[in-house]
């Protein structure tokens, strides 16, 4: 079952859990989180340059570099991630920059994606384009993607993400390079899939109207000038030093 969203952790408990999280880069703490992201719930972390959210990600995804120390636990439903290898953790990445694989056609970089309990090349290949098709992409299968726009080329990447069914979701400014219209489409779209997969999901983002999308809970982060953190609606919080 799972505990209510911003709820304190007490044992395991599905979604992704914080339990005293706190991230330091040269011995000054650069933020601190406990809480919980509920399966289905998109928690929004917004906060300026440098407040340290790309860390936040690198921390739950398992390659915080060196150069920060880190303390406490991340579970995903039950289960501690600090102690799992990064490609063990099972968690969908999103960024900015679609990064699909150059040398593969678009149909490729999807299949590449699927987990191998869809067998068959006809099943794989029909379930990658129907996912083509959800994001807007259908008949693009065979498309080289030097040759998609960013806003394509973005959709193509959530689709890939989507298809490996993640058990969460780490999205950092996905929709940036998406236009106003693609950008509402596409946002509703992966909103409204975290929701039907149940899955636990993160957001960095600058822009209000995603944080809006998304429904969830919004912690600010690295407010240093005023030396606090901010919550808004939930009882725990991310906060600076
Ligand atoms: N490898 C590293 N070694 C040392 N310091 C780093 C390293 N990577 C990032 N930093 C510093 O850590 C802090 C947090 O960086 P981070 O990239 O997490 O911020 P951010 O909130 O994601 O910023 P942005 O919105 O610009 O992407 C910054 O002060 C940055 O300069």
């Amino acid at each position: 079952m799972a505990n209510p969203p911003g709820s304190a952790p007490t044992g395991p408990v599905d979604g992704l859990t914080f339990q005293g999280v706190e991230i330091s880069l040269a011995g000054r703490r650069l933020l601190s989180l406990d809480r919980v992201v509920a399966p289905g719930e998109t928690l929004t972390v917004m906060g300026p340059s440098g407040s340290g959210k790309s860390t936040l990600f690198a921390f739950v995804a398992g390659f915080l570099d060196p150069a920060f120390t880190a303390r406490g636990r991340i579970a995903l439903n039950g289960t501690d991630l600090t102690k799992l290898a990064p490609q063990r953790r099972h968690l969908g990445l999103v960024f900015q920059d679609a990064l699909l694989f150059p040398h593969m056609s678009v149909g490729e970089n999807l299949l590449f994606a699927l987990p191998p309990g869809i067998r068959g090349g006809n099943a794989r290949q029909a379930a990658a384009e129907a996912m083509l098709a959800e994001v807007g992409l259908a008949g693009l299968f065979s498309r080289d993607p030097a040759t998609l726009s960013g806003g394509q080329a973005a959709r193509v990447a959530l689709a890939r993400t989507l298809l490996a069914e993640p058990r969460a979701l780490l999205l950092d400014e996905p929709f940036s390079r998406l236009d106003q219209a693609l950008r509402a489409a596409t946002r509703d779209l992966v909103f409204a899939r975290i929701r039907e997969r149940n899955i636990p999901a993160i957001l960095v983002t600058h822009d209000p109207a995603d944080a809006a999308a998304a429904g969830g809970d919004l912690v600010v982060i690295g407010e240093a000038e005023a030396g606090e953190g901010e919550t808004v609606g939930a009882p725990t919080a991310a906060t600076a030093p």
